[in-house]
């Protein structure tokens, strides 16, 4: 048999949907697993697949396998695994040869392993989960964009195509890839939590059973906020369980459980200065819903959050427009932060290349990043928020999502990712802030000085001797 013109480690979720993909391309692919167990069972359920896949047992036959030079994808968890498979592995192979590492990595991680490769690595985020892995996901490249060239003719015909384009970008050197994906998971995680919020008011405020709530998304869906995650969301809320014939949603614990890449994404906010309100919320939600004992316990002392609205309802009409305006300002967020980190760390990222590669295959794909790519595109410096496109939309709705939150605030409803994002948009649209407070406060307890209005040069109130 000819060598094959690619390898893969790791075959779980990921790994095995990718490198089905990757034969179904026309490619021949060598694969390997840490439980020999595991690659047999692939290799016997490829079906026709098979005859383009190489299954083998030992690292050194994987590599053997693969035609020179060699580029081998690990698929493997974060963290120690990956670092594990690269010194198991590099010592096999030649000086050319490519080591890509597809998980969701810690960018950190991946810019460490780029300086202290020995040879060529990239770093690239998948996105789009199983089904995406196995029939198009999204992918940002992160390396040397030579490497990146060198597997390109295969990551981009196994991507997502929108209109003919595929969604398999390289977004910069290092773990530019890994920190673009890491802001795509947090873009995922907020984007989640809103519609979470929505479907907590249409249930407790409205009294809407799982069924109206999957009828909701699902009409929304066919609209402005056509999207992965509001068609699953109406899919879940649709679900029946199987063993008890009632709603999914009625059996399924409500503690979200994460990986890492949204807290990632919040902490390297903060390092970047940079303000994702949403995102940071929607990480904190997901914290504190996994708080289970202690909300039982305020429940007990407090009585429950959540009352019914009553005549205040808002209507559907204002939760829609509500999320849209939410929508738009978590994705601003998103952008600016990739903005911040790309002069961070001198990156070039392209904002329109990424809303452009995230319009097919990945969990975030949406009808509105179409619309963003296009604003990104005419003005990347701006806030999408004052991109033309999207003032009218936020002009539109942004009294909406005033109205929700307030509703969710007076019935007891939490709505963290909504009310941080109102909270930007006011903080935002407010050129006269609070900061001469905070400034007066550091210089009176600290001298740390301010800036006055009127030029003048002495920077310390009354208090300074
Ligand atoms: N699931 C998803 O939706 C997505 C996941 N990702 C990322 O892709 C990567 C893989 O995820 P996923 O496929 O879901 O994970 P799975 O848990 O399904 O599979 C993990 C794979 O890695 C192998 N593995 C685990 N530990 C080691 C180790 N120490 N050394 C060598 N091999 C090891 C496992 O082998 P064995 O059979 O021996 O256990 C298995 O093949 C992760 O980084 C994840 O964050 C990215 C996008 C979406
Ligand atoms: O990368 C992904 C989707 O884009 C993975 O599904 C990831 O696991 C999602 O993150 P978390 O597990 O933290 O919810």
């Amino acid at each position: 048999m000819s060598k094959a013109e690619i390898g893969l480690i790791g075959l779980g979720t990921m790994g095995a949907a990718l490198a089905l993909n990757i034969a179904e391309h026309g490619f021949d692919i060598a694969v390997w697993n840490r439980t020999a167990s595991v690659t047999q069972g692939f290799h016997a359920s490829a079906g026709e697949l098979a005859a383009r896949i190489t299954p083998t047992e030992t690292l050194e036959a994987l590599v053997e396998a693969i035609a020179q030079p060699r580029a081998i994808i690990l698929m493997v968890p974060a963290g120690a695994a990956v670092d594990e498979q690269i010194a198991a592995l590099r010592p096999l192979l030649g000086p050319d040869d490519l080591i890509i590492d597809a998980g969701n990595a810690n960018f950190h991680d991946t810019n460490r392993r780029t300086r202290d490769a020995t040879g060529p690595f990239l770093g690239i985020g998948v996105s789009g989960g199983e089904e995406g892995a196995r029939h198009g996901p999204a992918i940002m490249g992160g390396g040397k964009r030579a490497d990146w060239d060198r597997v390109a003719p295969i990551l981009t015909a196994i991507s997502a195509k929108h209109d003919g384009e595929p969604c398999a970008n390289w977004m910069g050197e290092e773990g530019a890839g890994h920190f673009v994906k890491a802001v795509h998971n947090g873009i995922e995680y907020a984007d989640m939590q809103m519609i979470a919020e929505i479907y907590g008011i249409l249930r407790d405020g409205m009294g809407y059973t799982p069924d109206r709530v999957a009828d909701v998304f699902a009409r929304w869906n066919d609209g402005p906020l056509q999207s992965y995650l509001v068609e699953i969301s109406g899919k879940v809320a649709a679900a029946v369980d199987k063993k008890t014939g009632k709603p999914l949603l009625e059996v399924i614990v409500d503690a979200a459980g994460q990986k890492g890449t949204g807290r990632w994404t919040a902490i390297e906010a903060q390092h970047l200065a940079a303000p994702i309100p949403c995102i940071e919320a929607a990480v904190v939600a997901r914290n504190l819903s996994s708080r289970r004992d202690a909300r039982a316990e305020g429940e007990r002392l407090f009585g429950a959050g959540p009352v019914p609205m009553g005549d205040a309802v808002p209507s559907e009409a204002a939760l829609e427009s509500a999320l849209i305006c939410g929508k738009i300002l978590c994705y601003a967020q998103g952008f600016e932060m990739i903005a911040a980190a790309s002069e961070q760390f001198g990156w070039s990222l392209d904002l329109p290349t990424i809303a452009r590669t995230w319009r097919a295959g990945c969990i975030i794909r949406s009808a509105m990043l179409d619309d963003m790519a296009t604003a990104l595109a005419e003005a990347s410096s701006r806030n999408l928020m004052f991109a033309d496109f999207f003032t009218r939309k936020i002009q539109d709705s942004h009294a909406d999502l005033r109205q929700v939150v307030c509703a969710g605030a007076a019935h007891g409803i939490a709505l963290p990712a909504l009310g941080a994002g109102l909270s930007y948009f006011d903080a935002m649209r407010t050129a006269r802030g609070t900061a001469d407070m905070i400034q007066g406060q550091r210089d009176y307890f600290g001298l740390h000085g301010f800036e006055r209005f009127d030029g003048r040069k002495d920077q310390h109130g009354p208090w300074a001797g």
